[in-house]
Parts: C-alpha cells; sequence; structure tokens
C-alpha cells in the first residue's frame, strides 16, 4: 500500500469540530501522489469536506487572530487598484496558513523591489523533443542574474486529506481521488482570482499529468511548481533547516516553469522572500545560443534513480550525464565522497564537481567555503579574497552573505580563523571543527550515492 493513502484510525475517530478547533496546529496529511494513466478516476461519493476559507481582499490585513488551520486565499505582495501586468513589476496569488503569511509579511524588506538584469540574455523557443523551453541570447558569466519574476501562483505542493471527513468506509482509492478533487477545488477559487493575463499564461504551461487523476490546475501545478524553501508553519521555528528542504510549498512561474531539466544543469533557481520572487542565477559560463536549463530533482545519486524521480514529468533525460551514465556516476560518486583534508584536495573536489555539473548542489557550497577557509587559515589573503568573492556572487547560497564581509585582503585579517604567517595546514581535529562551523549533519553524507 501507497505511504500516506490513508489515515490513520486516530485520525478517524477525530471529529470534525475537533480537527478543525481554531488554534490547532494544522496536519496536512499529505497524499502520495500517482503518476501515468490511472484508470477510473471519477469523483467519489461518501465524503464531506470542512472547508474554514477566507477570500482576503486586503495582503496587509493581519493574519493574527485567524485560525491556524484556515485556508487563506491571499494576493502577496499588495497590489493598487487597477494593477495590470503590464503597469505593475507582478504579484503572487498564494493558497496558504495564516502563519506563513505572518511569516512572509515579517520577512525583512519585503516586499523589496524586483532585482533586474540589466537586458535580457534568453529568449523562450521550441526546444525539438521537449516542448518550450529558454535559449540564450548572449554570453553569460557563471553566477549572473538571468531573470526574475513573481510567481503566478504559490500553493501547498500535495493534495491533502486533513479537511476531509469521509461518510463511509472508502477505499484507499477513493480516499486518494478524493483528495485529489478537493484539491483542485481548492486550486480554482485561487485560479479565478488571477488576473486573466496571468490565467492565460497559467493555462499555456505544460501538463505532464493529463490521465492520472489530477485536475487541469493541479497538473500544470505538479508539472511546473517549482518548491518553496522555509515556509513550512512552525517548522523552522524549532527545527533546523535540511539540506535540499523545499517545504511543503510550490511556485508556478510564467518564464522560469518553461526551463526544461538536465542533470548537467546551466541555471539555478532560487526564491527570494523579501523580493518575493523566483530569480535564475548562471551555475557556470554559458554560451550564446545554448540551451538553459535547471535540475527537477536532486543530483547527488545515480542516473537510473534520476530517471525513476522524472518520471511524473514523462520524458527519460538524455542529458550528457544521463548519456554517460556509467562513467559519470563514478565520477559523481567519488567527487561527493572525497574528504577535503588539505587544499589540493578541495581544489580537485570542486573541479571535478564542476566537471559534473553539480555547481548548484550543498555539497559544492561546503567545498568552496572549505577551500577557502583554509587559505584563510593559513594567511593567504590573495586566494581566500578569490573564494570569498566567488561565494559572495552566488546570491542563492546560503553562504554568500557572511563571504561578502571578507572579500578583501584587509576585512580577510578579521576572520576568526586568520592566522597570518603560520604556512602550516590545519590538523585533522581543526579540520573537524572547521566543517561543524559550515553546520554538517552526519545523515545528509549518509544519504549521497
Ligand atoms: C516544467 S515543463 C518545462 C517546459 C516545457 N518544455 C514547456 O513546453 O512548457 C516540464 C515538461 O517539459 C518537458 N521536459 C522537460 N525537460 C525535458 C527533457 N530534458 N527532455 C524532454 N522533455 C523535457 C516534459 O514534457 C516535462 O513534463
Amino acid at each position: 500500500m501507497k505511504k500516506g493513502f490513508l489515515i490513520s484510525s486516530k485520525a478517524k475517530a477525530k471529529s470534525a469540530k475537533d480537527r478543525f478547533k481554531p488554534g490547532s496546529r494544522p496536519d496536512p496529511e499529505i497524499v502520495k501522489l500517482l503518476y501515468g494513466v490511472v484508470e477510473n478516476t471519477e469523483k467519489p461519493q461518501g465524503y464531506e469536506v470542512q472547508r474554514p476559507i477566507m477570500k482576503e481582499m486586503d495582503p496587509l490585513a493581519s493574519p493574527e487572530r485567524l485560525p491556524e488551520d484556515m485556508t487563506l486565499y491571499t494576493t502577496q505582495p499588495s497590489i493598487f487598484m487597477n494593477a495590470t501586468p503590464a503597469n505593475h513589476e507582478g504579484w503572487t496569488e498564494c493558497l496558504l496558513y495564516p502563519q506563513v503569511k505572518a511569516l512572509i509579511l515579517a520577512t525583512p524588506g519585503f516586499p523589496a523591489r524586483l532585482l533586474r538584469p540589466s537586458a535580457p540574455k534568453y529568449r523562450i523557443v521550441p526546444i525539438p523533443d521537449k516542448g518550450q523551453g529558454l535559449v540564450s541570447t548572449a554570453n553569460i558569466h557563471a553566477s549572473d542574474l538571468i531573470l526574475s519574476e513573481r510567481p503566478l501562483t504559490l500553493t501547498p505542493a500535495s493534495a491533502s486529506l486533513s479537511k476531509i471527513c469521509f461518510l463511509r468506509e472508502l477505499s484507499a482509492k477513493e480516499k486518494y481521488l478524493a483528495a485529489l478533487y478537493e484539491w483542485e477545488h481548492s486550486l480554482k477559487i485561487l485560479f479565478d482570482r488571477l488576473h486573466r493575463d496571468y490565467q492565460a499564461a497559467f493555462m499555456a504551461l505544460a501538463n505532464s499529468h493529463q490521465y492520472d487523476g489530477s485536475g487541469p490546475i493541479s497538473g500544470i501545478i505538479r508539472t511546473n511548481g517549482m518548491g518553496v524553501s522555509f515556509l513550512e508553519p512552525g517548522k523552522y521555528r524549532t527545527e533546523k533547516p535540511q539540506p535540499g528542504d523545499k517545504g511543503m510549498y510550490t511556485a508556478v512561474c510564467k518564464e522560469i516553469s518553461r526551463l526544461n531539466h538536465s542533470c548537467y544543469p546551466n541555471t539555478i533557481a532560487y526564491f527570494d522572500r523579501a523580493t518575493f520572487s523566483y530569480q535564475l542565477f548562471a551555475a557556470r559560463d554559458i554560451a550564446e545560443g545554448e540551451e538553459l536549463t535547471l535540475t527537477y530533482i536532486g543530483l547527488t545519486v545515480p542516473a537510473e534513480a534520476r530517471q525513476s524521480k522524472l518520471e511524473p514529468y514523462g520524458f527519460r533525460c538524455t542529458c550528457p550525464a544521463c548519456h554517460t551514465s556509467d562513467a559519470s556516476d563514478a565520477q559523481r560518486a567519488t567527487s561527493l565522497r572525497m574528504e577535503i583534508t588539505n587544499i589540493d584536495d578541495g581544489l580537485l573536489k570542486l573541479a571535478l564537481m564542476e566537471e559534473q555539473g553539480l555547481q548548484g548542489c550543498f555539497e559544492y557550497s561546503i567545498a568552496l567555503n572549505t577551500v577557502m577557509n583554509l587559505y584563510i587559515r593559513i594567511g593567504d589573503a590573495d586566494n581566500g579574497c578569490m573564494y570569498a568573492k566567488k561565494i559572495a556572487k552566488r546570491r542563492w547560497d546560503a553562504s554568500a552573505n557572511v563571504a561578502k564581509m571578507y572579500s578583501s585582503p584587509l576585512a580577510i585579517q578579521s576572520h576568526p580563523l586568520w592566522k597570518k604567517g603560520t604556512q602550516a595546514e590545519p590538523s585533522a581535529d581543526e579540520l573537524k571543527t572547521l566543517f561543524a562551523g559550515l553546520g554538517l549533519a552526519e545523515e545528509h553524507w549518509a544519504s549521497i550515492f
């Protein structure tokens, strides 16, 4: 039986009243979504939905007094009357819990103006065997901002059973379909709030979920949604985010969602809460005419595992890494498992990861930071600064802001690791302390290859 298919007997025993007590913590009871062809997807009978919803007219209204499990429709950032996509830099229709809205409004700087590259360097064009995609129209440097946009929608990433009460014993499949129907119903309310130009842009996107019981809106969200980190209500107040944690929300964008997948991607996308925008950066230097690609999945697993993660999107990846999968898997495994015990190891690890297009991976960021720290530790200001600048340019990277503080030869001397003149590389024990400072969790390494 698929995980998440059935609700527990404990949950069944709860009355609807108990489940919607104001102030109770939302229990999403996310279902595992099916794909491909699912037969007989008729709407099941025998359930009802408790749906405390609020369609908000004032995006600035404080959500504090709203029940925590309320489904809130809100427009973020707030827009002026008669705003249109032509006279405004864009806005997002959101479906979220009140605490998530509170988190958004409390973001320092929110709502900041969009960051824009000086000139667009891409076009959206048909790509053989892939539908549409983005192609560069000029050379682009590594870490350059390529485009940024406010998403069309921000919604939960999956269907949930949490607001459904079953009036009879339903089969696992009926429960699953009930969750899908109710998800589509909530999304349709959101869709109706979109500006008509945004509705047209949304409906023009690809849909790889036409025959698996998904509705037209949830199908487009499943095909095009991009994970948005750090929006889980409550979670990040008490728990440390894990590497690659994308949370439970997803954003659909007019342009960034047109990027095709590659396991050797040349771009990195990042959601910036202050500007409330998805931003697209170059992962490496990109030549004019190259297709811009993004990874839809984690890249630290072998090619076959990647192909199965891509199945819901309805294609098999033929990128350079998948084309030569044995050699590529071996090099990925070597580079990811490599321990850095000195600067040369670090430089080799970075070079191997770059050859595999892994610049967007957390492990690459850790290796960059380790190399910078090692240079600082031995008092090499020039190389330390060079790596600090390199990290600072990676604006999507959580370590960019700290590195920025050390990107001049003078500033680097205030770094706690600075030991000018020592020239000796650190001991194994000192290295362990360095890694610990970077927040590496044991479980993280266990999940690689
Ligand atoms: C997020 S959309 C990307 C944009 C899409 N190509 C379009 O025309 O709008 C995802 C869909 O694009 C196609 N796609 C993405 N990457 C692909 C690839 N590497 N090879 C073939 N098709 C791909 C698949 O149909 C997938 O379901």
